[in-house]
């Protein structure tokens, strides 16, 4: 079974967790992008969604899926989204596509987050990916200077404007024992709008793809 297959897998059986809600949180991704197309398929049961990213909005729009504020709709029963990585704890390393703010803010006004992912996404350790950081463009050089006194490596992503119209450091290299603590210190940088450690809102439902099919991981 390849990734793309494991990943459509796991966007299938997410669909348990939209039943009932009229208004759902998109994520951003390659796994989100084969949920949206599920969703296609239950549209007449679902009265909008809550977007992360100008390329989810393309796609919900393209399906038929109503796009909604968050200004507009309050808290949201329920959030899906993908990772780069996730450890046993449901923290979880994003930002990879470059959504990571809105994500941020979306998972936080939603009660439960449910995390779709392929098995190769999860780790016991966060920070082999590298860790994305969204910053006011006049900050870059700053704010790069200050992750690598954290024992980081950035690497600017050139040529990649976010949909906030800031720029994204990748930063290599860190050593992430303790993502609630880097999580913090990171934004506490001046011109840090956030990065991707979400460890402080972690997931509640993570579901992981793999040849044997889909593995449900829940809170106790
Ligand atoms: O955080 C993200 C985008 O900002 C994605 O959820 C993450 O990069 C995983 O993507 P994919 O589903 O394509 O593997």
């Amino acid at each position: 079974m390849t990734p793309d297959e494991m990943k459509k897998l796991v966007a299938q059986a997410a669909l348990e967790y939209t039943k009932g809600h009229a208004v759902l949180g998109i994520g951003t991704g390659s796994t989100v992008n084969h949920l949206i197309d599920f969703l296609a398929d239950v549209k007449g049961d679902i009265e909008g969604a809550v977007s992360s990213s100008v390329m989810t909005t393309e796609r919900l729009k393209k399906v038929g899926i109503p796009v909604l504020d968050l200004n507009d709709t309050g808290p949201l029963e329920v959030y899906i989204d993908g990772a780069d990585e996730v450890n046993p704890h449901f923290q979880m390393l994003k930002g990879g596509g470059g959504a990571l703010t809105r994500e941020k803010i979306i998972g936080a006004a939603s009660r439960q987050f449910i995390c779709i992912a392929d098995e190769s996404k999860a780790v016991d350790v966060l920070g082999k990916f590298p860790l994305p950081v969204e910053v006011i463009p006049m900050s870059r050089s700053y704010v790069a200077r200050e992750l690598v006194k954290l024992g980081g490596q950035p690497v600017w992503r050139e040529n990649v404007v976010t949909d906030n119209g800031n720029v994204i450091l990748d930063v290599h290299n860190l050593t992430i024992l303790n993502p609630k603590e880097m999580e913090q210190t990171i934004n506490n940088i001046p011109g840090v709008i956030t990065n991707g450690l979400f460890a402080w809102r972690p997931a509640d439902v993570v579901l992981l793809g793999g040849p044997n099919g889909v593995r449900k991981l829940e809170k106790r």
